[in-house]
Formats: C-alpha cells, sequence, structure tokens
C-alpha cells in the first residue's frame, strides 16, 4: 500500500501524525493512533496542493494533544500520479547499489517532512512542511526507459557545472540511466538547437571550471515549442537550472507537460548569485561569491590605506536583493558603509552619507563603501535621465550606481568641502560570478543534484529543490517564484550590520525609507542610537 503524502493528498486521507496522541480512528482503520477522542478534518486549499490537516484532540482535561487545531500544514509537490493515476510503480534500484545497501535507512519515510520555520513558540500552530528530499522505495520510471535533459537559464553562478556533472553521475551511477542530453544555451536550444549526449566521462571535469558547460541565454521561453520538442525527443524528465525567472519558465513547462498527460518529471533546480529565491534557505554559489567578494574588499582597503582621504568604493550583485553586500561588509570587517537596494539612502545634510564619509575620512583617513547593483537606482535614474532598458527575459538593465557615486562623492569634497579625495572604484561584479565553486558549495551542489534525480526517479514532478531549515526539501515550484527574497531592515542581520560598521540607517531624512518601515522601528532604533556618527 502506498503510505506516500501524495497518496494521502490524492484520497483527501490526512497523514497520520506522530505528534497527537491518539488511540484509535475508526474511520481510518489502516491507521493506528494513541489517543481517546480524537476528531480530524482535512481542508485542501491552494488549488488543493497545500493539504491542511486540522487535529482537534479532545482529551479531556489536558491530555497531551496538540490542542484543538495545531496547524499542521503540507505545502504538497505535484506527483505524476496526480494526472496519470495507472502509472506503474518499480522497487528502488538503489535497493541492490552497494554504496546504499550499507546506509541503515536507506530511504526516506513517506511521511517525513521538513517545518519551514524552526523556532517555534509552546502553542503555536505547527506550520507550513515541505516534502523531504531524498530516495524513495519506489520509483515511476524504469532506468532502461529514461531519456532526460538538462538545460541552464538566466546569469552565470559559480557551481552550476557541479550541478551539471552531479545529475549525469547520478542519473548513471545511482540509478543506472545512462540517456542524457544537455540542451545548449537556455530555453531557446530545446528548439533551436542540437542536443549533446551527457556521460560521466564527459562531465567528468567540469565542476574545475566557471560558467556553464551548457551554455545559458535570456529570454526565448516559449512554452509550446519547448513542450512539443520535449514530446518529439521522447524526453521523461527534465531537470532545469535556473533563476527565478527560469522557475517561472519551469513552472510554465510543468502544467503544459499536465495539460498533455505526458509521463514528464520536470525538475527545477534553484540558481541565483543574489541569493533571492524565496523559501530556501541559501543558493549555490552564494558562499563562493562572498568569499570571492573578500578579495576585492581587501584591495580596496589596502589602496585607501596607503593614500590621504582615500575613498573606496567596491560594488558588488545584487539586483534586488543585498545579500552579497551584507554578507561580504559583515566577513570583512573592513568596510565602513553597505548600501543595498532595500535600504535607500541619502547623500547630503544630516545623516547623510556624505556627513559620514567625512566623519570617517577625518577619524581614520580612509573609507571603505561595499554599494549592492541595485542600490540607489533611482537617483541614478534621475541624474542621467535614463530611459529604462529591459533584457530579453524582461528584466531592468541597471545604471552603473558605482561610478555615479564615485563622481557625486568626488564632487562633493572637490567643490564643496574644497578637500581632495582619493577614489578608488573597484567593480569586480562578473569576476565573483565566473568563478568555480568553493568545496562547501561544491557540497551542495552535489545535494542539490541527486536530491533532484531522487524526486524526478520518484515521481514528483514540477517541483523545486532546496534547503529549508537545513534539510533539502521538495517545494511546489510556485511556492519559490511567488515572492522575491530581500533583506528585511527589521531582521537581526541587518541590525548586526549596523552595529558592526556604525553606518548611519538612513532611517531620518528619507521619506522612501519612512514609508517602508514603520513608526515604532525607527524610534526604537534610534533609541539603540545604532544611526549615530
Ligand atoms: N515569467 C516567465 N515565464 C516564462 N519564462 C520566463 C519568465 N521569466 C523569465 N523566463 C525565462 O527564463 C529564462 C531565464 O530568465 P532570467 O533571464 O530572468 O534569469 P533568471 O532565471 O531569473 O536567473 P538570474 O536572474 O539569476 O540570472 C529566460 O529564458 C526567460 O525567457
Ligand atoms: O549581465 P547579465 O549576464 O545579464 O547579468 C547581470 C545580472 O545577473 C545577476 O547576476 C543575476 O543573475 C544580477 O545580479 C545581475 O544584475
Ligand atoms: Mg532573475
Amino acid at each position: 500500500m502506498d503510505l506516500s503524502l501524495s497518496s494521502f493528498a490524492r484520497s483527501s486521507i490526512p497523514p497520520p501524525l506522530k505528534s497527537c496522541n491518539l488511540t484509535s480512528l475508526s474511520n481510518f482503520p489502516n491507521y493506528s493512533f494513541k489517543s481517546r477522542n480524537f476528531s480530524l478534518t482535512p481542508l485542501i486549499s491552494r488549488q488543493n496542493r497545500r493539504i491542511r490537516a486540522q487535529y482537534s484532540c479532545n482529551s479531556g482535561s489536558g491530555g497531551g494533544g496538540g490542542g484543538d487545531d495545531d496547524g499542521f500544514v503540507v505545502d504538497e509537490v505535484p506527483h505524476l500520479t496526480n494526472f496519470l493515476p495507472d502509472l506503474p510503480s518499480y522497487p528502488n534500484p538503489l535497493q541492490q547499489n552497494l554504496a546504499y545497501t550499507i546506509v541503515k535507512k536507506n530511504f526516506v519515510s513517506p511521511e517525513d517532512v521538513v517545518a519551514q520555520k524552526i523556532v517555534v513558540q509552546k502553542g503555536s500552530p505547527r506550520g507550513v512542511h515541505f516534502r523531504r528530499a531524498g530516495p524513495r522505495e519506489k520509483v515511476y520510471f524504469k532506468s532502461e526507459e529514461v531519456r532526460a535533459c538538462i538545460v541552464t537559464c538566466g546569469g552565470l553562478c559559480p557551481g552550476i557545472n557541479t550541478v551539471i556533472r552531479e545529475i549525469v553521475c547520478g542519473l548513471n551511477y545511482m540509478y543506472g540511466v545512462h540517456d542524457i542530453l544537455g540542451i545548449e544555451g537556455g530555453y531557446r536550444g530545446f528548439y533551436s538547437k542540437n542536443t549533446i549526449q551527457l556521460t560521466p566521462k564527459v562531465v567528468n571535469d567540469i565542476h574545475k571550471r566557471g560558467g556553464t558547460f551548457l551554455r545559458t541565454s535570456r529570454g526565448g521561453h516559449d512554452t509550446d515549442k519547448i513542450v512539443d520538442n520535449i514530446q518529439d525527443r521522447g524526453i521523461n524528465q527534465v531537470y532545469i537550472i535556473g533563476g527565478d525567472g527560469t522557475q517561472k519558465g519551469a513552472a510554465l513547462i510543468y502544467k503544459e507537460v499536465e495539460k498533455r498527460g505526458l509521463q514528464v518529471a520536470v525538475a527545477g533546480i534553484p540558481k541565483t548569485i543574489d541569493n533571492d529565491i524565496a523559501v530556501i534557505d541559501k543558493s549555490f554559489g552564494f558562499d563562493t561569491a562572498v568569499e570571492e567578494a573578500q578579495r576585492a574588499i581587501n584591495a580596496a582597503h589596502v589602496e585607501v590605506e596607503s593614500v590621504e582621504n582615500g575613498v573606496g568604493i567596491v560594488k558588488l550583485m545584487g539586483r534586488y536583493s543585498g545579500f552579497i553586500a551584507m554578507f561580504a561588509t559583515l566577513a570583512s570587517r573592513d568596510v565602513d558603509c553597505c548600501l543595498i537596494p532595500e535600504s535607500p539612502f541619502y547623500l547630503e545634510g544630516q545623516g547623510g552619507l556624505f556627513e559620514f564619509i567625512e566623519q570617517r575620512l577625518k577619524e581614520n583617513g580612509h573609507v571603505v563603501i561595499v554599494l549592492a547593483e541595485g542600490a540607489g537606482q533611482e537617483y541614478v535614474a534621475q541624474s542621467m535621465h535614463a530611459v529604462s532598458e529591459k533584457d530579453a527575459s524582461g528584466n531592468r538593465l541597471l545604471l552603473d550606481v558605482g561610478l555615479w557615486l564615485s563622481q557625486k562623492i568626488k564632487d562633493h569634497f572637490t567643490k564643496v568641502q574644497k578637500m581632495a579625495v582619493n577614489m578608488k572604484y573597484i567593480d569586480p561584479t562578473y569576476m565573483i560570478r565566473a568563478i568555480p565553486s568553493n568545496a562547501s558549495d561544491n557540497i551542495y551542489c552535489t545535494l542539490l543534484a541527486h536530491s533532484a534525480v531522487h524526486g524526478a526517479m520518484a515521481g514528483y514532478t514540477g517541483f523545486t529543490i532546496g534547503p529549508v531549515s537545513s534539510r533539502h526539501a521538495y517545494i511546489p515550484i510556485d511556492r519559490v517564484t511567488e515572492t522575491t527574497k530581500t533583506i528585511k531592515l527589521t531582521d537581526r542581520m541587518w541590525a548586526r550590520l549596523l552595529s558592526s560598521t556604525n553606518q548611519p540607517s538612513f532611517l531620518k531624512g528619507s521619506p522612501v525609507m519612512q514609508e517602508r518601515v514603520d513608526k515604532e522601528t525607527i524610534e526604537m532604533i534610534d533609541n539603540m542610537k545604532i544611526t549615530s556618527i
């Protein structure tokens, strides 16, 4: 009997919850629970995807249940059997795999889920959970019948090649799948290019190189043409590596595949140097990027320390989210000020950037500023009277805030303050993105790739893989695309940064900031004197 959560979802029978003390449940004779009076109501929402099992444990005087509603929610990933109910399953070939036979618990239990929030309060709802990633006892593909393909889309990021390599090797070595195609040059490669055959030998060394072995592109997503091509080529597993835009494209592919009733598993592997993908803890390549950024910050620091009134500016990537800038700043300790898209800043007057620079120059003789590329875009656009341009995927092309800020600082100090500054502007953005992944990212990429392979073989589809609260989980694609992850100015991490650099918070005097952050927070930060300069 299939005890997987998807089978519960399909049959509207909620999963057995070990946390509720139940004795028996006559409605569900196949499951035994330990408790007395119990009633149970499954609620299905979010297009039948999110399964909410509401448990009422009426156990009298504090009988140890989870309260009236313990708010346990599973954010369900689609399964091929949702639209192909007669699909046969097979024993997982990993049962015969030498490496896996010695593992104590070979397969992930179907009931294992990962909690999105791990910090909880007594009595609070148990919250959203995702299906835990890993190999399942049953698979829905015969290895010799699998024809997989891999595509990479969007910008570069350290580690893409490791993910490609590990999908190929994982499919080969764990599942005996030998037919794997590389789609070249992003989504448009499906319908405009020949494929390349990928074998462990072909991909053996690629993790040592930056970039993507399969090449990439922006734009060119045509769902019908892509799915026609998948169908024509007899592809039944699609591995799609890319950022938010790519994952939106993957969701459309999955929906079209479902509409056509094809036995095709669609697996998304989130990639973004900006670390702006929602739900997952961190994206691969991010650590490598932060580490590489240290070299640029260090260079800026060495330069400005060696001259009089040295002002170093380092521009890092981060279109809408300043994660690289924030973490690189926190890691370095040589940075005086970090500017990110989420926190509007201003230059002139009390509490402004110029005042802060002047003070640091007087105190230390130099200042280092780390700037995310998406910061201050509104000012640059105003001063350059620039027309907003877009790339092939529809992303707004950013103006060079680093050049703009360098000029503004030079002008201010020379003309207004009559004080010459020694400006050193470093733009290492592409250098940080184009390198191979470091050791820990390599391990992370391996886990992602293997989890994607296990998920597709187990018949899941329309899913993205990633760590949630430090455990790898299968997440419905639209959960990761519905919002962009940004730095919360009211979170403790940003407070850590402010108290480490002692930079202005720009809360006072910035109408935009006052709109974003509530009055109470402004007062609280003021009282904490983080803004004091
Ligand atoms: N809303 C969408 N629907 C379908 N396809 C999309 C959508 N947005 C983007 N795409 C496609 O996804 C691919 C990559 O998108 P994009 O260039 O925005 O990069 P990305 O995946 O967001 O990665 P990153 O921003 O990290 O570089 C492109 O081929 C683009 O056509
Ligand atoms: O110049 P490209 O390749 O379009 O990429 C630039 C953009 O890609 C990103 O690195 C996201 O992948 C952004 O930070 C950056 O703005
Ligand atoms: Mg994107």
